[in-house]
């Protein structure tokens, strides 16, 4: 054990086995997660949880930043050790046990959870269980590879279990910009003006006294599920970029674009690849995620600065990364999720928004989370914090999925996560429409003229026309209106 890590030594007796630590976390508490799409969550704590809950009924609500690494959710799903789950996730068996009604699953804005948490909306975490890289002089935690909600956890709970990985670099530290907002009614603005503003501390702020134990784990994150960008995945990076160097031609964006945010996933990861083989640089990132591409985008001296809550990376990248940290440590700040999200930052800055759409409609509605309007796939994440608030807001997708029986472009979206109001560029591989300025039937007209698929074209084209027949500022046939998900759902394909 290092305890070195551990830089106030009245702290040193609370050090015990993660065993040991789940004694703290009784039957039917609120749990605050440290934990952000795969990066900086506790290890050890979860597993014996979900290994004690095998032989003693124990069941707690679950809040993390977003998902949990490890197969972590599927360990505590199986254990039945989840009652209640958010704001996000991305595993397949709690996607199941949240779909056949097992488990209450709260989709959350991101950067909402900590603020209905401040302004008691929601249940106070009893206990916070935080991984970090050392506590301070001052028992001030020092998160890892990632921020998300894990300050404001550790700071409403009443009692902290702190994680130290020594698999992370103990350098972590002084990468992470710890900012709480002030309290309602007599909130400040947030004062970060630019990217590479610091406004907060380099450690979560806590009375030492708080915490009630400190468990050692070496167990790495794991790593990113990315895979490499294909034909249809570069064939949108590659409209995005075109229309970007039309813009800034234009005098509409600056030559560096403007802060970028991109979601998770294949398309989101691959979009910013396309960004490597642009004209564009000086580019800077003000993100959630900081995935393989922003570090491809440093590389190749395409990137001055990315802002982020998290770094997930594959394999590959991982090592190469953590092993020349100090190639990137100035370059990179990560932060709090209700700050990498925040609503005036994101307008305050002009973000760039890119995040990935399950399916969207002819008027430009757009469904990121569930598949044929009910099972929930991952949730809606950071997408709507940025998209509402955006300078520009992009939302991509391959225009057919399930080898075509799907498409991705539909009469009417089966469930709205982003609405139509909020919705300015859709991207597939066919195109991109540009729906800023135009009225719903003008949108509709781009949307089928761009982005949907070929063997779709037709039966859209016919849906709308028949739709505008009948009349109406959105036209719709309702009765017809769900009818390619009917299908989908009867005879396994939308074609007609
Ligand atoms: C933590 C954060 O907040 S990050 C910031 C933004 N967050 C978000 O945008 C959250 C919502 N977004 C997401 O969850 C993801 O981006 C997704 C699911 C929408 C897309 O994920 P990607 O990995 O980019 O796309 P991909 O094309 O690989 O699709 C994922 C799966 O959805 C399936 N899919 C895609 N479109 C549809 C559709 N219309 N209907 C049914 N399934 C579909 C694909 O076939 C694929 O299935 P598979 O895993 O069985 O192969």
């Amino acid at each position: 054990m290092q305890f070195d890590r551990i830089r106030l030594s009245a702290l040193h007796q609370k050090v015990m086995s993660a065993e040991q630590a789940t004694d703290f976390i009784k039957d039917g508490m609120t749990v605050g997660m440290s934990g952000f799409t795969r990066a900086g969550e506790a290890k050890a704590v979860p597993q014996a949880l979900a290994h004690k809950a095998k032989t003693q009924p124990l069941k707690i609500s679950l809040m993390t930043g977003a998902s949990l690494g490890n197969d972590l959710d599927k360990a505590l799903t199986e254990a039945g050790v989840l009652a209640r789950r958010m704001p996000f996730q991305v595993d397949s068996t709690l996607r199941k046990a949240i779909n056949n009604g097992e488990v209450m699953f709260i989709d959350q804005h991101l950067s909402e959870t900590v603020e209905q948490l401040r302004n008691h909306q929601l249940k106070l975490p009893d206990i916070a269980v935080i991984e970090a890289v050392a506590i301070t002089e001052q028992g001030h935690i020092v998160p890892s590879t990632s921020v998300g909600n894990s300050a404001s956890f550790a700071i409403f709970a009443k009692q902290v279990i702190v994680e130290i990985n020594t698999s992370h670099r103990a350098d972590l530290e002084g990468l992470h910009d710890v900012y709480i907002p002030t309290y309602r009614p007599s909130r400040t603005p947030l004062p970060l003006v630019k990217v590479d503003d610091r406004i907060g501390s380099a450690a979560i702020p806590i009375d030492p006294a708080k915490i009630v134990a400190i468990v050692f784990t070496e167990q790495p994150d794991s790593y990113s599920t990315v895979s490499v960008p294909d034909e249809e995945t570069q064939a949108i990076a590659s409209h995005l970029v075109r229309f970007f160097e039309q813009e800034v031609q234009a005098g509409n964006l600056a030559k560096n674009l403007g802060p970028l945010q991109a979601g998770i996933g294949n398309i989101a990861n691959a979009v910013m690849m396309g960004l490597l083989h642009s004209s564009f640089e000086h580019l800077t990132m003000y993100s959630e995620v900081l995935q393989d591409s922003t570090f491809d985008l440093f590389d190749a001296g395409k990137l001055d600065f990315a802002s982020g809550s998290s770094i997930t990376l594959s394999e590959r990248r991982n090592a190469e990364v953590f092993s020349q940290l100090e190639k990137y440590k100035n370059k990179l700040v990560l932060r709090p999720q209700e700050i990498s999200n925040h609503p005036e930052l994101v307008r305050r800055l002009g973000i760039i928004a890119i995040n990935t759409a399950l399916e969207f409609d002819l008027y430009g509605n757009v469904n990121s989370t569930h598949v044929c309007g009910t099972q929930m796939m991952n949730g809606i994440g950071g997408s709507g914090d940025f998209a509402r608030n955006a300078h520009l807001a992009i939302f991509v997708t391959k225009s057919i999925a399930k080898n075509g029986a799907i498409s991705s472009v539909v009469p009417m979206v089966s469930h709205v996560d982003h609405t139509e109001h909020d919705v300015d560029i859709l991207v597939t591989e066919q195109g991109l429409a540009d729906l800023r300025g135009l009225a719903p039937r003008e949108r509709a007209k781009v949307i089928i003229e761009h982005c949907v698929h070929p063997d779709y074209k037709a039966q859209l084209q016919d849906y709308f026309d028949r739709a505008c027949h009948k009349g109406g500022h959105t036209p719709h046939l309702l009765a017809e209106a769900f009818s390619w998900h009917l299908r989908l759902e009867q005879l396994g394909s939308m074609k007609r």
